[in-house]
């Protein structure tokens, strides 16, 4: 089985090509290559499949080997994927995910994809279908208790779950010790991703991302079209924003005319590679 390993500002994932390839029990194959000792190493697996209704079909599974609707970098890499390997010779196609069929977008100059843009549609605001669970509305802005202090937090869905809190001074912010605390907030009832975030000026954030099932990552797409929703509608920023994370720096537009969101940024093809000895399938695994 071929794989290619690829970065989205320091988010990593390995490709797996399921239209030329038969894969079985991806979730168990998810938890092997994403394993840093054992695997390849990855903040998860994806899977490129063929789809009825689209140009491909994108499946992600986390290092736990569940399987999540959507991720904001990944979708970005498959658009890239396709046309690096001359899967597809478009640069405008539709990718369908758990969260419905995204549009992707390459910019290529002199044959290579400089710059991917996804455009995710509205964010979901509707708290019943964040999913938190509450008798508001919506869920802007308002006070959680986690552990011994309280955030205010925006809850919304992009096709996966995200809660956003703003804080002061992100990089020192004890993420390993409300991250996890956030995650499993009995509030969400499918968990969420966790983005706290600092405004540093009114078109550009910063934030560290706590994401389900993962922990701490250096780039979060989903996450950084969140935070920027979360900061329009409280009043602290523009609808375009440069979003910078530990893994780099990533561009929002949040159309105020559709509603729609646009992530735009890079990807890199880091190596392709084959697998070898390791069994994705062996019994008492120590990736398990
Ligand atoms: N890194 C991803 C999100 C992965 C989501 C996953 N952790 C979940 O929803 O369970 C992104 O760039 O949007």
């Amino acid at each position: 089985m071929r794989f290619t390993k690829m970065t989205s500002l320091g988010n990593d994932f390995v490709f797996v090509d399921g239209i030329h390839q038969n894969i079985h029990d991806p979730n168990r194959l998810a938890k092997f290559v994403s394993n840093r000792n054992y695997g390849v190493g990855a903040d998860g697996l994806v899977l490129i499949c063929p789809s009825q209704n689209a140009d491909f079909r994108m499946r992600i599974f986390n290092p736990d080997g569940t399987e999540a609707q959507i991720c904001g970098n990944a979708i970005r890499s498959v658009g890239k994927f396709v046309y690096h390997y001359g899967i597809t010779r478009k640069t405008r196609m539709r990718i369908e995910t758990i969260a419905g069929v995204k549009v992707v977008t390459l910019d290529v100059k002199s044959g290579k994809v400089v710059n991917i843009t996804a455009n995710f549609g509205s964010p979901i605001l509707e708290a019943a279908k964040a999913p938190v669970i509450t008798d508001l509305e919506q869920f802007i802005d308002q006070p959680v208790e986690v552990l011994d202090r309280t955030f205010h937090v925006t809850a919304m869905s992009l096709g996966n779950p995200h809660m956003v809190a703003f804080v002061e001074d992100v990089d020192h912010f004890d993420l390993e010790k409300y991250g996890p605390a956030m995650e499993h907030h009995p509030l969400y009832p499918e968990r969420a991703n966790c983005e706290f975030a600092e405004i540093l000026a009114p078109d550009r954030i910063r934030f560290r991302v706590w994401e389900r099932s993962v922990g701490e990552t250096l780039a979060c797409g989903t996450g950084s079209c969140a935070s920027v929703v979360a900061g329009v509608l409280t009043g602290r920023c523009n609808r375009s924003v440069d979003v910078e994370q530990k893994g780099g720096v990533i561009h929002i537009e949040w159309d105020e005319c559709t509603g729609d969101l646009f992530m735009t940024g890079p990807s890199t093809v880091v190596f392709d590679g084959e697998f070898v000895e390791g069994n994705p399938y062996e019994e008492n695994a120590p990736w398990d």
